[in-house]
């Protein structure tokens, strides 16, 4: 044992020595990270990404980037004599003919639907805890940067098989490359290195899908983690949390053993999930033929709201100076995620400009307390929802039997009347759970016990809650509408800026005015002095 010390020992020396780690290692081997499920989400996102990985590598062993014509003569009899790329074929031996073949593509396509789902919670998670608030605004942008990269990456891997459903995509992305106004053809041609399909695309993705988005996402990653050590995690307000500590447990050996586990529980989840449950079966659908299409193609879900937006608009169309603008291309699969993703991203500097409020934040909103940005986050998830649900329109409308005109037309005005009322339903709620809060730190907790007094009157018995829990609900702090900048000054000259002071306030308004007052100490106090009764 000793001998096996002294060999560890030496090892660390020789290592240290060389690359002077010890002092990198002791700073960071004790750092402390907070406690809360919620913080899994990130984890569960780098994990399936780590098994991203390990199966693209596997899958780069038998897959061939390649469009040259084939007559297929493999395992899988009804497609033999027919005539694909060798990407298919090779697909297909994956599928049929290698070992182990067909786990890995549903290990693949399994963790990457669970990647960017993973992905997406925890941005809410940080969105909905107000964890992007300063110093982690430019965090926030890797992770809107690391979203973007997620969902080019998928969308490729999705066509590099070059079955029917595959070349259905791209022959919707052709029709978003070319409704770019005035570049649009080049650009596809630059892609596509001449008309659509061609046979470059699937080599030249195979590329950037194996090789440069996982290269870029991996590097983002390493940036967007480190950030997340450099600043410390944030916490959830609770007793003996502040602005200033961690509470939670040191790295090694907890978080070490917690992490180690969980990347296993996460493997173990996706394969279990891979093994039961098939998806992409290529063999069914054939290779891909320009002319064919089938019934009831769906992209992977988080495509799905793109094609939801373009089945939503109307059919616009302008000629200008013997060109066409496809308004009915351009706006619902450029214009609209643009400005959707635009927004996603700014919305701390956003927030912060409203607020004005440049102090660091390392401890957690609870969302009820922040009722405006829990609103527009439900009002974002809605907008989403129901682009998502549209893509599947014609599946709804076989499904249950409806007009699928109906169903484009219910869902065209859901699309501009449901988010605003999902805002102010989630506000309304917000604040009445913010009652609900202030009333348990007031009369503790509801038991649901009903008493008669001696003198015939019922009660119901409230518990105390404890000082822990009293001390969450009463920590928060109040924030208050920007003040109105003055509006001239002596010489009746406004000052620079009025305008935009101006309409801050007024945001700023809207954002703070309804509240309800939490209780004080001194509220808890009074109640206590006089015996629990006001
Ligand atoms: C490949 C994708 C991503 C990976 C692997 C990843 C990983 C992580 C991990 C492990 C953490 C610490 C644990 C936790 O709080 O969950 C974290 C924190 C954070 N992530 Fe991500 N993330 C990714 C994408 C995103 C996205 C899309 C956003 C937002 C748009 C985002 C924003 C943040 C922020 C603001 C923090 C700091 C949270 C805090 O300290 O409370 N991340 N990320
Ligand atoms: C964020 C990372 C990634 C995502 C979201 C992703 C997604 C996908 C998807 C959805 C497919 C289609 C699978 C199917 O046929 O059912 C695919 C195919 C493929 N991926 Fe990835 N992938 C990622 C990273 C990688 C990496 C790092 C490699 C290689 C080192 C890789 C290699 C491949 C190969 C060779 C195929 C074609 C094989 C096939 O479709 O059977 N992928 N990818």
């Amino acid at each position: 044992m000793s001998m096996l010390g002294d060999a560890a020992g030496g090892a660390g020396r020789y290592l240290d020595d060389r690359l002077g780690l010890a002092k990198v290692v002791r700073k960071n081997i004790r750092k402390v990270f907070p406690d809360h499920w919620s913080f899994m989400l990130g984890e569960i996102t780098l994990y399936s990404f780590i098994i991203l990985l390990l199966s693209g590598t596997f899958l780069t062993l038998f897959f061939d980037p390649s469009m040259t014509e084939t007559v297929y003569n493999g395992a899988y009899g009804p497609l033999r004599g027919e005539e694909m790329s060798r990407a298919y074929a090779s697909a297909l031996e994956i599928s049929f003919e290698v070992r182990g073949g067909l786990i890995m593509r549903h290990i693949h396509h399994w963790a990457a639907l669970i990647f960017i789902a993973g992905m997406v919670v925890h941005a809410f998670r940080t969105f909905f805890t107000g964890a992007f608030r300063k110093p982690r605004e430019i965090n926030w942008l890797l992770g809107v940067a690391l979203l973007v990269l997620g969902l080019l990456e998928g969308f490729m891997g999705y066509s590099l098989p070059d079955d029917l459903l595959s070349g259905t995509g791209l022959r919707i992305a052709e029709g978003v490359i070319l409704s770019i106004p005035l570049v649009g053809s080049y650009i596809l041609m630059f892609f596509f290195g001449g008309e659509f399909p061609g046979v470059d695309l699937i080599p030249r993705m195979y590329m950037v899908h194996i090789l440069l988005v996982p290269g870029l996402i991996l590097a983002l990653i390493a940036a967007h983690v480190g950030l997340v050590t450099y600043h410390k995690h944030t916490q959830y307000p609770g007793a003996g949390r502040t602005e200033k500590n961690v509470v939670g447990y040191p790295l090694l050996p907890v978080y070490a053993a917690k992490a180690g586990g969980f990347f296993f529980v996460v493997f173990g989840v996706i394969c279990g999930i891979a093994a039961l449950v098939p998806i992409n079966p290529i063999w069914q659908y054939g290779p891909y033929d320009p002319s064919e299409v089938t019934a009831g193609s769906q992209p992977d879900w988080y495509i799905g709201f793109l094609e939801g937006s373009l089945r939503l608009m109307p059919n616009w169309e302008i000629e200008f100076w013997g060109n066409t603008l496809s308004l009915n291309v351009l706006i619902p699969s450029l214009v609209v995620p643009g400005i959707m993703f635009t927004i996603f991203a700014l919305y701390p500097f956003i927030e912060a400009w409203v607020t004005g409020d440049k102090r660091e934040h390392h401890i957690l909103d609870r969302p009820r307390n922040q009722p405006v940005r829990t609103g527009l986050g439900v009002m974002f998830i809605t907008s989403y929802t129901i682009l998502w649900i549209a893509g599947g329109n014609d599946i709804i409308a076989i499904t249950f039997g409806l007009s699928i005109n109906a169903i484009t037309w219910f869902m065209r005005i859901a699309f501009f009347v449901l988010p605003p009322l999902a805002f102010w339903v989630t506000k309304r709620a917000c604040l009445g759970l913010q009652h609900r809060d202030k009333d348990k730190v007031l009369h503790g907790r509801e038991t649901g016990i009903l008493m008669q007094l001696p003198h015939g009157e019922f009660i119901e018995v409230h518990e105390p809650i404890t000082p822990e829990e009293r001390w969450r609900l009463t920590s928060q702090e109040i924030q208050r509408p920007a003040a109105l900048p003055a509006s001239a000054d002596g010489n009746g000259v406004a000052p620079r800026g009025a305008l935009a002071g101006k309409l801050r306030s007024k945001v700023s308004r809207w954002y703070f005015e309804d509240r309800v007052e939490p209780a004080t100490p001194a509220d808890v106090h009074e109640l206590e002095s006089s015996g629990g009764h006001h």
